[in-house]
């Protein structure tokens, strides 16, 4: 795949009289997985909304290889892993594949995988919280989109559950760009190749755990 820059640059959020995002600046391009952090509240979701192009902001910039997008979705540029479940819940596994992935030779590594394989007849109301986690991760991955954002992949999900989805998400950010944001902070770091602490309404870059002490994210001593 050819290589693709996503700029999200003066991004600016308000809610009534409050700043939630103040000029906010992030880079990701294919090959890699950016991590953002942040409290719970500090605009994480808005922000990959706004990305996404699915939430109107007084202000923004979406630049993909230079050129600006108010929309990204409507390209196919990017994808995007919202908190809430979006499968249609009365579906088969086979029939979401056949609607979701456009291409045949995509469309059959999503049925071989060997996490899914078994569960094809399944409708998505019988799958367990992490399959079904799982199950969207790989959708939303083999979409034709050079970036993919992932809002809170890990949670309520089980650590065996983790460890598969921090390896496909790796897998993946070989032919993607890919920003990840959860509250398990471990998580994040590991699978990561930088990550960002979105605080008071500003994005940080984060060299080592003992800063994520200094800005108050997580307890001191707490590593
Ligand atoms: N439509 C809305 N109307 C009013 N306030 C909103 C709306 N959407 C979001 N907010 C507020 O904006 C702030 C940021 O919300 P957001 O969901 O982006 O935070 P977050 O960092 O993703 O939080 P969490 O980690 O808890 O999911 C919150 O205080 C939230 O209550």
């Amino acid at each position: 795949m050819p290589e693709f820059i996503l700029e999200a640059d003066s991004i600016i959020y308000t809610i009534g009289t409050k700043s939630l995002l103040n000029d906010i600046y992030l880079k990701c391009q294919t090959g890699e997985v950016v991590g953002l952090l942040g409290s719970n509240g500090s605009g994480k979701s808005t922000l990959l909304k706004i990305i996404f192009g699915s939430l109107p902001t007084d202000h923004k910039h979406i630049r993909i290889n230079g050129q600006v997008y108010n929309q990204p979705f409507t390209h196919d540029l990017i994808g995007y892993l919202s908190q809430d479940s979006f499968l249609p819940s009365n579906l088969s596994l086979t029939t979401i594949i056949d609607i979701f992935i456009p291409s045949t030779e995509k469309r059959s590594r999503v049925r071989d995988h060997q996490r899914i394989k078994l569960h094809l007849k399944k409708r998505v109301t019988q799958l367990s919280g992490g399959e079904l986690r799982y199950f969207e991760l790989l959708l939303l991955l083999n979409l034709n989109t050079p970036f993919v954002l992932l809002d809170e992949p890990f949670s309520g999900i089980e650590p065996i559950f983790k460890e598969q989805i921090k390896q496909l998400v790796k897998e993946y950010s070989r032919e993607k760009g890919i920003i990840i944001t959860d509250h398990d902070y471990r998580q994040i770091i590991e699978v990561s190749d930088r990550t960002i602490l979105l605080i008071n309404g500003a994005c940080k870059p984060i060299k080592n755990v003992s800063e994520l002490e200094d800005y108050n994210y997580i307890p001191s001593g707490k590593r």
